[in-house]
């Protein structure tokens, strides 16, 4: 299957670099193969850039920065709301490539281009919103004022499990506020980023102001975003490791950081709680996008007198799940994005069993082969084990046991991780108690799916810094700057 034939408008498929509105080869004219992670097969060849075509993206940002935030913000708004339209005009071309070069099942890739698209929508409106304050004057002969201003040029380092969303979510505040971007895709899904820019560039986007940077080199050009004096900001989604060694690379230069990083979400089930809505606020958190979500469950924690009922009734609807690619049909999961993603679950399920913890059901490769593992229940499980501190990242739910909401809450904060958390219990008592003690930037409360544009999207620990989304997201985008207007009486 050639991706163009699945496109309504084949011009969405773009294979060059995007560097100040011109579709670049790179320096080095080299190219780097991008593949469907269900079969193997080469989806595209893509331009690899290098630290030179990288210093040309920051320097083309930099060059579009004056014009781009001296535009009044109602026009740059504007212009975001035109790619908004655009990006819904083509949400189903967007999905294709999305789903191809990714692996999700197409109704959750129609899903994501939504979501993308909403961060989009959301911050054209936030654009014109970025306030300053009226101090009351401690002196008479002074008056005091904030104004807010873009941070400046931003680096945009984003990973392959979000390909559409996680971009939309940095370039729509960063272009609201009046930033320039350069952004880093994932090199296992630059297509959707490259769609993303041709829709942007048709919106009105002008040169320099967002440019893609693909490359399979990633420490090169993330050795250039991180240290190049003329990038302010670094705003990055990917593992905790990863950005720790951006946090150091960022330091010489005292670059801002946004950092959206790994989790090891416990999700809870109190004896109170209605199990057929736990279960299915558990196939909504821990199988969405096979399991490779930030968010997803990766600790089950279920008290003691429902274990039984909850554990079959989960085996019962995993049992059901369809697993296939995802132009194949109607499937509930799709592949792993690589071969070392389905050693880390495989992993995880030898280690815990050889612990003593038991299958219900899955456990084992996809007769699929290849990429695709089977969705997989596994009970008895104990905190000694890989999975209760490693985030599997992939369709793998272990049951852990607990006696009472203390002991339910010491197993949930046993983790240097605190990205998202979620608790299924009916006593309103209980609820804010579990609420107010769990360490984590975002709580699901009987509900299994959480992000929204809306909402402010983050960790505490070292599953990050800053929030994403919302109207806290603007700011993370802006500088306060204080003035004080003396000679009042002179
Ligand atoms: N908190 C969130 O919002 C969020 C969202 C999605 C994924 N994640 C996390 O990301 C991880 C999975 O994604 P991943 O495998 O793409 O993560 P990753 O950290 O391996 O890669 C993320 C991005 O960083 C780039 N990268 C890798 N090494 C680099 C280097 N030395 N210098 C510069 N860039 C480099 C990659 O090319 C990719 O673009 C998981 O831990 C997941 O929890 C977090
Ligand atoms: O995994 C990355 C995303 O942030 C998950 S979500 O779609 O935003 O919940």
């Amino acid at each position: 299957m050639t991706i163009t034939t699945l496109l309504n408008d084949p011009a969405l498929l773009q294979t060059r670099a995007y560097i100040d509105g011109e579709w670049v080869a790179g320096e080095a004219a080299a190219n780097f193969a991008v593949r469907n992670p269900a079969s193997g097969d080469s989806i595209a060849e893509v331009a690899s850039c290098n630290a030179a075509d990288t210093r040309r993206a920051i320097e083309a940002a930099e060059a579009a920065l004056p014009a781009w935030r001296a535009l009044p913000a109602k026009q740059r708004a504007q212009i975001l709301r035109r790619w908004f339209e655009l990006l819904l005009q083509h949400q189903e071309d967007l999905a294709q490539i999305l789903s191809l070069e990714q692996g999700k099942p197409l109704p959750e890739s129609r899903g994501e281009i939504a979501y993308g698209a909403s961060f989009i929508e959301w911050f054209a409106e936030e654009a014109k919103r970025a306030y300053g304050d009226v101090i009351p004057s401690p002196f008479g002969d002074r008056r005091l004022v904030t104004i807010k201003q873009p941070i400046g040029v931003v680096a945009a380092i984003t990973p392959w499990n979000f390909p559409n969303a996680m971009i939309t979510r940095k370039v729509g505040p960063a272009l609201a506020a009046g930033c320039t971007v350069v952004v880093k895709p994932a090199a296992e899904t630059p297509l959707s980023a490259l769609a993303l820019a041709v829709l942007a560039e048709r919106a009105g986007v002008p040169a320099g102001v967002l440019n893609i940077v693909t490359g399979e080199r990633a420490s090169e050009i993330g050795g250039e975003l991180t240290r190049h004096p003329a990038v302010r900001k670094l705003s990055f989604t990917g593992s905790t490791r990863i950005g720790k060694l951006l946090m150091e690379q960022c330091a010489g230069t005292v670059k801002k950081l946004g950092l959206e990083l790994g989790g090891n979400a416990p999700f809870i089930v109190f004896d109170d709680a209605d199990l057929d809505a736990a279960v299915q606020g558990t196939l909504a958190s821990k199988f969405r996008n096979t399991g490779q979500t930030c968010v997803c469950a990766n600790r089950l924690l279920v008290q003691d007198g429902v274990y039984d009922a909850f554990a079959d009734k989960l085996a019962a609807a995993v049992r059901k799940m369809q697993v296939g690619a995802a132009h194949s049909g109607e499937v509930q999961q799709g592949p792993l994005i690589n071969e070392k993603a389905v050693a880390k679950v495989a992993e995880h399920v030898a280690d815990a069993v050889s612990q003593g913890a038991k299958v219900l059901t899955g456990g084992a490769p996809h007769p699929l082969g290849g990429n695709f593992y089977q969705p997989t229940v596994l009970t008895e499980v104990s905190e000694h084990m890989l999975v209760a501190h490693e985030e599997t990242f992939g369709p793998l739910a272990p049951l852990f046991r607990f006696q009472d909401e203390a002991d339910a809450i010491r197993l949930a904060n046993a983790t240097e991780f605190g990205l998202a958390a979620y608790f299924y219990s009916r006593d309103v008592g209980r609820i804010w108690r579990v609420a107010e003690a769990i360490e984590a930037g975002m709580v699901g409360i009987n509900e299994g799916l959480i992000s929204t544009e809306v909402a402010p999207f983050g960790g505490i620990k070292q599953s990050g810094l800053g929030r994403e989304g919302s109207r806290y997201g603007l700011e993370d985008f802006m500088e306060i700057k204080y003035l004080c207007f003396g000679g009042l009486n002179s």
